[in-house]
């Protein structure tokens, strides 16, 4: 029996986690959970999961939720409660499912508790890859990856990360405004934007996708995952998501992972790897069906964000800290109606443009910067 906390739990990937510990409760059970908000979806998941520790964000909130929750649940809120759920002494496994870089605490305080760590939330990876994956060797962890292009790399790897691999190949379906051109992108709104043409997902992520970020942050992701150098990693158009990556080896052969667009596959492998098992309420992919899949050559100038992704990484140090905390401030700005949508790359270029890159960031850089870059991007004005 494994043993889960789950971080994000009121989220697309959390709630998508529940219905798989929901179809193998033999096999996975849930001893802590974080929410942030929601706090009714909250009560419903704890009223029926039981956990034994829940983080809720606001002081408030917990004081109300104490209230109403089974006697055996304790409720504690903010940072240091997001730390405490992630280190749970019961949990042998930590989800994390939270939206941006406020999952970097608890990565790295699970990692060093030695709890193997099933990551979705790639910001934590683009902000301070080289901290979380600098103790995860150390501490001998696994990380074992969710999102669905490195679950793709993972699985064709098959364990085995030292294969001579000549190319990390990770497909992008391009988002809600694949077919508009860059001048057709000035008037679109919010709504558009919400409509990506595969997936269901979180507000923040499938504006990810609609201006290509969410690709650059899958990019560094990659980079750090499966330590691989930019000059080896290739981004590919594929409009139907059925191919959800491939890997070239030296000897020019492609592997590739394919299946219908269903995060519960991604997320339940890194919960059960190495073994498989059925996967409730998920479709056969029947190929004859599709008839024809689709390719593309990626152009990085109607994408401007894969270009600054990639230039963030290349720099390194404290670059990618600022590119992700540039993004999540642009992409709120966008939600809240305050920017266009042809403004966030612009506010992420000019952050990038403005800061003076330091190399091998400490965690209490990285936490500077990400602050200072969040400050300034929220006040310029566009
Ligand atoms: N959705 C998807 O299909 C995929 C997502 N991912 C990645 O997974 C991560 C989660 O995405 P997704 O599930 O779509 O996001 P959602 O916005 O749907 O969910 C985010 C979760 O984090 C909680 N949360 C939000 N802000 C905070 C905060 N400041 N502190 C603590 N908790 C907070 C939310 O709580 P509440 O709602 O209660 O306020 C919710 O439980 C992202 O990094 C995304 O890039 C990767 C691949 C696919
Ligand atoms: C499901 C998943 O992993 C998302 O990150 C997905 O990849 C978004 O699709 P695109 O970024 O390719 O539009
Ligand atoms: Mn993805």
């Amino acid at each position: 029996m494994k043993k889960i906390s789950l971080l994000g739990a009121t989220g697309s990937i959390g709630t998508q986690t529940l219905e798989v510990l929901r179809a193998h409760p033999e096999k996975l059970s849930l001893v802590a959970l974080s929410l942030g908000r929601n706090i009714s979806l909250g009560l419903s998941i704890i009223n029926e999961f039981k956990p034994k520790l829940v983080c809720v964000l606001e002081q408030e909130d917990a004081k109300n939720l104490q209230e109403l929750a089974p006697s055996g649940t304790k409720i504690i809120f903010g940072e240091e409660g997001l730390v405490e759920v992630a280190t749970y002494h019961e949990a042998d496994t930590v989800v994390n499912a939270v939206i941006g870089s406020v999952g970097l605490l608890p990565t790295l305080a699970a990692i060093r508790e030695r709890k193997n760590v099933a990551i979705a939330n790639k910001e934590t990876l683009v902000t301070a890859g080289h901290l979380v994956m600098g103790e995860a060797n150390k501490y001998g962890v696994n990380l074992l990856p969710v999102d669905s292009e490195h679950s793709a790399i993972f699985q064709c790897l098959n364990g085995d990360r030292n294969n001579d691999i000549s190319r990390l190949i990770l497909t992008a379906s391009g988002g809600s405004f694949r077919d508009k051109t860059r001048e057709e992108l000035q008037g679109v709104t919010i709504e558009d934007a919400l409509n990506h043409p595969n997936w269901s997902m979180g507000a923040k992520i499938t504006i990810d996708s609609a201006t290509m970020m969410n690709k650059g942050l899958e990019v560094i992701e990659a980079h750090w995952l499966f330590n691989m150098p930019y000059e080896k990693i290739d981004v590919l158009l594929h409009k139907e998501s059925i191919i959800h990556s491939l890997v070239e080896f030296s000897d020019n052969s492609v592997l590739a992972q394919l299946g219908t667009p269903d995060m519960k596959v991604p997320i339940q492998y890194a919960l059960t790897y190495p073994n498989r098992y059925n996967v409730e309420n998920s479709e056969q992919l029947q190929l004859w069906q599709l008839g024809t899949l689709h390719f593309e050559k990626m152009d990085v100038n109607r994408f401007k964000c894969l270009d600054f992704a990639f230039e963030a990484g290349r720099i390194g140090g404290t670059m990618p800290t600022v590119l992700n905390a540039a993004n999540e401030i642009a992409v709120d700005r966008f939600l809240k109606g305050e920017i266009s949508f042809l403004a966030i790359e612009e506010l992420i270029e000019r952050a990038m443009e403005m800061h003076n890159v330091l190399p091998h960031p400490s965690l209490e850089l990285i936490q500077e910067v990400d602050q200072k870059t969040r400050e300034r991007v929220r006040s310029l004005q566009i």
